[in-house]
């Protein structure tokens, strides 16, 4: 549906020159919802921008549904910006203009005459559960609300993609997980192929079949989203996993706990599928004369299945505790030890 090949775009500055997107490939599939995470500055904008030709590369090639927009005049240009449609952090609403006005406006541009307008209108607002508001003013709407009108009004003209620029940073977690749920159900029920920027984990997670982790402009890893979770390869892509399986209490309390006990030793498992079901920890109590503590036990859900993490204190004999984490790792659950660095 979309690839980006060796892509690369450079901003020329009085500073300097500036690398926002590194040599990027990717391939997001149609109907998929793909995820792009990155803390600021690592070229998500950017590379939002790219995708929906806002932004021409500095190297490399852009295809959007068999469209290589990198080189296409304006005219095509537009074409395929009218498959392509973008939501928004902070909605960016006609603020003078009512929900069902703010709807209608795509429709406007594209000559859509009034009647089928208005039908098409009351469609969206079903669709995007705002019946009874389309009179009301954006000023009169929450933060969910006004993100429902932003959804409706990126449909209104059927894209084949859908590309959401932060669009549930400005909302709270209970309006954030409605919106995200819309999200899904819209991609379910039209088939539509969504890409999504963020910087919060949380939202992969929820959402999203694959990810990419940006940095510095690079793509630094890429996956399935339980893989990812799982498997994390790169610190920063660790970092980011444990946003949602490791609450900031636990790296106090595995702080603390590596101050106090320098001997002993900390590690973290990680569960997936039918692993979750095994009596390893009993096993391994039974099999050594070991001090077992358990630090913190989680349940992450992903799209593709839940997988599970348990942080251990493991202290003892020095030999016992090596042999207890071979032990572990034999039973094929992803063992880590956690060092004090
Ligand atoms: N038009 C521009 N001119 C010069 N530099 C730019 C321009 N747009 C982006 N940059 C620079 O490119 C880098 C990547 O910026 P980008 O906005 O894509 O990152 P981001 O991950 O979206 O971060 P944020 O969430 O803070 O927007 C930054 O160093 C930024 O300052």
């Amino acid at each position: 549906m979309i690839s980006l090949k060796d892509v690369s775009k450079k901003f020329k500055t009085k500073l300097g020159t500036i690398i926002a997107v590194d040599d990027v490939n990717l391939d997001i599939k149609q109907g998929e919802i793909f995820g792009i995470i990155g803390y600021s500055g690592a070229g998500k904008s950017t590379m939002i921008r790219l995708l929906n030709g806002l932004e021409k590369p500095t190297a490399g090639q852009i295809i959007v549904n068999g469209k290589e927009i990198t080189s296409i005049n304006e005219e095509k240009l537009r074409q395929v910006r009218h498959k392509v449609s973008m939501i928004f952090q902070h909605f960016n609403l006609l603020w003078s203009r009512t929900v069902a006005e703010n709807i209608a406006f795509p429709l406007e541009i594209a000559g859509v005459p009034k009647e089928q307008r208005l039908a098409r209108v009351n469609e969206l607002i079903e669709l995007v559960g705002l019946e009874g508001r389309g009179n009301y003013y954006p000023s009169q709407l929450s933060g969910g609300q006004k993100q429902r009108v932003g959804i409706a009004r990126a449909l209104a003209n059927r894209p084949e993609v859908l590309l959401c620029d932060e669009a549930t940073s400005a909302l709270d977690p209970e309006t954030t997980d409605a919106i995200l749920d819309l999200l899904v159900s819209i991609n379910e029920k039209l088939g539509l192929t969504i890409v999504l920027i963020t910087h919060e984990m949380q939202v992969i997670q929820k959402i999203c079949n694959r990810v990419a982790v940006m940095e510095g402009g690079r793509v630094v890893e890429e996956g399935d989203v339980l893989e990812v979770f799982q498997n994390p390869q790169q610190p920063i892509t660790k970092r980011f996993v444990s946003q949602v399986s490791e609450p900031t209490q636990t790296m106090q309390t595995i702080q603390n706990l590596l101050d106090i006990y320098p001997n002993g030793k900390l590690i973290k498992l990680t569960f997936v599928g039918e692993q979750t079901e095994q009596p390893i920890l009993s096993r391994l109590i039974k099999q050594f004369e070991l001090e077992v503590n358990i630090v913190q036990g989680n349940i992450s859900h992903t799209k593709s299945g839940a997988f599970g993490t348990l942080i251990l204190q493991i202290d003892g004999d020095a030999l016992a505790v090596d042999e207890a984490i071979r032990f572990i790792h034999e039973q094929k659950v992803s063992t880590e030890v956690i060092n004090n660095d």
